[in-house]
């Protein structure tokens, strides 16, 4: 991304962003931004638009209405050029790991190097070993296809992949979703580490109170419009995880503490 810092300091920015799919509204009037160095971790219900989020951010989505910013210059006034190259400051690990299943672990790691940098094939090594270090793997790994491995060190390869890129934001979606209690906790110390050895700006979506506990310097609640009225904010909440834990609105409190509330009564009134 270009060197410029927003005058708030924001380096992600999502500015009255609106997101509509056909008649269904997913987004409404969402405005919020992520400063130099800080991981804001989104929650929410499934379904309230965290993942189409995630990827309006990414630009893989654009809004109806709106705009995301990248150190304060909406994404929609940049050339494809200038798309392409800023692009590629932002990692992303998503729920899958989404790594090409074809290529070697190695393969992956190296991906965006050989595509995107003129790095002779020595120095792309080396990378490669050290971001594998970085995440617990061995180089010993690197010739292994990703059906071969489990899905923490398929998580593992993603991030590895991500950070060999010197990404200046991260984002996660979902990362410990579908991995034991330990592993989780693996992924949940890799965002802390990657954060602490490098300047980077992270973005978590979970729906993992132990990551929201473990990785959130701040932390937003989007709740699903479906459920809100038509003058009410989309972000029923913005505060630290100790903030949420403490918070006495029912909409926080019972995402936080796991509770159905009158949840199924009202999925009966609704089918
Ligand atoms: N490309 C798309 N086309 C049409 N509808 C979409 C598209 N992407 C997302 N949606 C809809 O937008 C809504 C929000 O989806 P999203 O994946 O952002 O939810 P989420 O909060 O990430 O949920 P989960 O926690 O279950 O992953 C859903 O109703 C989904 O069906």
């Amino acid at each position: 991304m270009d060197d410029k810092t927003s005058k708030d300091g924001y380096v992600i920015e999502l500015r009255n962003v609106s997101r509509q799919f056909g008649t269904q509204q997913v987004l409404r009037d969402v405005s919020f931004g992520v400063r130099r160095g800080e991981t804001l971790v989104v929650i929410g219900e499934s379904g309230c638009g965290k993942s189409v989020t995630m990827k309006l951010i990414m630009n893989l989505l654009q809004p109806t209405q709106g705009d995301v910013l990248w150190n304060d210059r909406s994404i929609s006034d940049r050339s494809p050029r200038e798309l392409h190259r800023d692009r590629l400051r932002i990692g992303y690990l998503f729920q899958g790991a989404a790594l090409f299943d074809s290529l070697s672990v190695y393969e992956n790691v190296a991906f965006g190097l050989t595509q995107n940098t003129k790095l002779k094939k020595a120095e792309i090594d080396q990378i490669v070993v050290e971001r594998l270090r970085e995440v617990g793997l061995s180089e010993t790994i690197s010739q292994k296809k990703p059906a071969q491995l489990s899905g923490g060190m398929k998580k593992r390869v993603g991030l590895a992949r991500a950070l060999a890129m010197t990404p200046e934001v991260m984002l996660y979606d979902e990362p410990t979703t579908g991995l034991d209690p330990v592993m989780t906790d693996v992924i949940n110390e890799l965002i802390l580490q990657t954060r602490a050895s490098r300047p980077v700006t992270s973005i978590v979506v979970t729906h993992d109170m132990s990551t929201v506990k473990k990785v959130a310097d701040r932390i937003i609640m989007l709740y699903p419009l479906a459920r809100l009225n038509s003058g009410e904010e989309q972000i029923v909440f913005e505060g630290t995880a100790d903030e949420a834990f403490a918070c006495s609105s029912p909409r926080v409190h019972q995402f936080v503490y796991g509770e159905a509330g009158d949840r199924i009564r009202e999925m009966a009134e609704a089918a």
